[in-house]
């Protein structure tokens, strides 16, 4: 099973086969959005020789303190999250160094470090195991990780691709909810790569751009609340207000016609439904980072509002993220949580390695390889105010490299 698993001369992500088993084996859930195991000779894009690489493209967060000033740096001088004009050569630098003792004090909090490697790694090869049984046509199905600012880095990762020798990948973006500062800024840079190390187009690509309201994606969501408001007593559960909370943006961006706020709370009605509209709710906004204004209400400002109005059962989500990092670690067990010393505030747990997660990523993966590799429509519309060159050769490129990958 090994070998078959391990392409021979592959170097990317080893593939566990040890949980194949159990996260093959179709549950009730599998039965509902893992409909059937594709025909290998239905419709859909093969890729005859060596198989699919499933690219998982994200952030990324510094493995260790000692990453973390790397990592700020790469952030800072990142174009498409945050615009500093013709000096950002020198300010992104600047401004960096000076926030790294404090980020760096953050994470030795946490544990000394992001654990968002280890979740992607384990998100993206049990997927891949998943998807080899679902979808034997596209198989085997190869497991990469590309981060935006973190190792292994999307530039490592291409590179590594081209010599490992695939021929066609699926960027799988693993932000549910499209924003052109995170997803946007990740294909943004594949387009740069691509341009850069594979001008013959070795690789085909095509791009997973949103899922915001994939019936897993929801599913998942809406157990990790019940299991939390499990733990409230019956007389008080249906009073706990759901307060779900989604990194924010800054207006700049939001009135530039970002998409971003209109698919969180996509995501929050979906689970809402789900959940039958049982306790009462609201879309908060967290990590507002600067002076500028940012997109409310903030989540921190929103659970001191309810206490103050005696509201003291919350239960926070983090709706916008799928594995856990700085922002739930810190932001909202230690500085939000702890702070209010209220035993009724509380936060559902992330997704992180939850089987019914793994299958949704897999069956998004599936839906995708069998519509012959379509993106979404919105992958192609640029922001109303969007001036920026790179979105548009971004798009141009996965709107050609769609069309090459739906004929191999
Ligand atoms: C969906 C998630 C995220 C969106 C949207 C997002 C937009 C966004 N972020 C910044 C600035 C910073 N973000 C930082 C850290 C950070 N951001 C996200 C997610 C989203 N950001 C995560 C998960 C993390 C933490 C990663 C981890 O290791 O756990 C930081 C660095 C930390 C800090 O200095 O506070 C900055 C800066 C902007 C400007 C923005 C939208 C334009
Ligand atoms: S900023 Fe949204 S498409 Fe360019
Ligand atoms: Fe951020």
């Amino acid at each position: 099973m090994a070998s078959l698993l391990f392409p021979t001369g592959r170097t990317a992500l080893p593939r566990a086969s040890a949980r194949l088993s159990s996260l093959a084996r179709p549950s009730y859930l599998s039965r509902r959005f893992l409909a059937t195991a594709s025909d290998p000779n239905d419709g859909s894009t093969s890729s005859s020789n060596n198989g699919t690489a499933i690219v998982m493209l994200n952030m990324g967060g510094p493995g260790t303190t000692d990453e973390v000033g790397d990592f700020l740096s790469r952030l800072f001088m990142d174009k498409d999250l945050i615009p500093l004009g013709p000096l950002q050569k020198y300010l992104g630098p600047l401004i960096s160094r000076r926030r790294t003792p404090k980020i760096q004090h953050q994470y030795s909090e946490i544990g000394g470090g992001s654990p968002i490697r280890k979740w992607t790694e384990l998100q993206a090869r049990e997927a891949c195991n998943l998807l080899d049984h679902i979808h034997p046509s596209t198989a085997p199905h190869t497991p990469y990780v590309a981060f935006r600012y973190a190792s292994p880095l999307t530039e490592d990762t291409v590179r590594q691709m081209l010599s490992d020798g695939v021929t066609r990948a699926v960027a799988f973006t693993q932000y549910p909810q499209y924003s052109c500062s995170t997803t946007g800024s990740s294909l943004n840079e594949v387009w740069r790569l691509a341009k850069k190390y594979d001008p013959t187009n070795q690789i085909k690509w095509s791009v997973i751009d949103r899922w915001p309201t994939h019936p897993g994606l929801v599913e998942v969501f809406a157990r990790h609340i019940e299991e939390s408001l499990a733990t409230y007593s019956p007389s008080e559960r249906e009073e706990v207000v759901l307060l779900f909370s989604a990194h924010s943006l800054p207006m700049s961006v939001v009135n530039r016609g970002d998409p971003y706020p209109a698919e969180v709370a996509a995501t929050v009605w979906a689970v809402m439904q789900r959940l039958k509209f049982k306790n009462p709710y609201r879309l908060v906004w967290q990590s507002q980072v600067g002076p500028s204004a940012w997109l409310g209400a903030q989540t921190a400002t929103t659970v001191e509002e309810y206490v103050k109005k005696g509201q003291t059962n919350l239960l926070l989500i983090p709706i916008a993220f799928t594995s856990d990092h700085i922002e739930t670690l810190y932001e909202l067990d230690l500085e939000i949580i702890g702070d209010a010393k209220q035993p009724g505030i509380k936060r559902a747990e992330s997704l992180n390695g939850d089987p019914i997660f793994i299958r949704a990523l897999a069956d998004i993966a599936k839906n995708h390889l069998e519509n012959a590799g379509r993106s979404t429509p919105q992958l192609y519309l640029r922001c109303p105010k969007c001036t920026s060159e790179r979105c548009r050769e971004q798009k141009a490129f996965f709107r050609q490299q769609q069309t090459e990958a739906a004929a191999t």
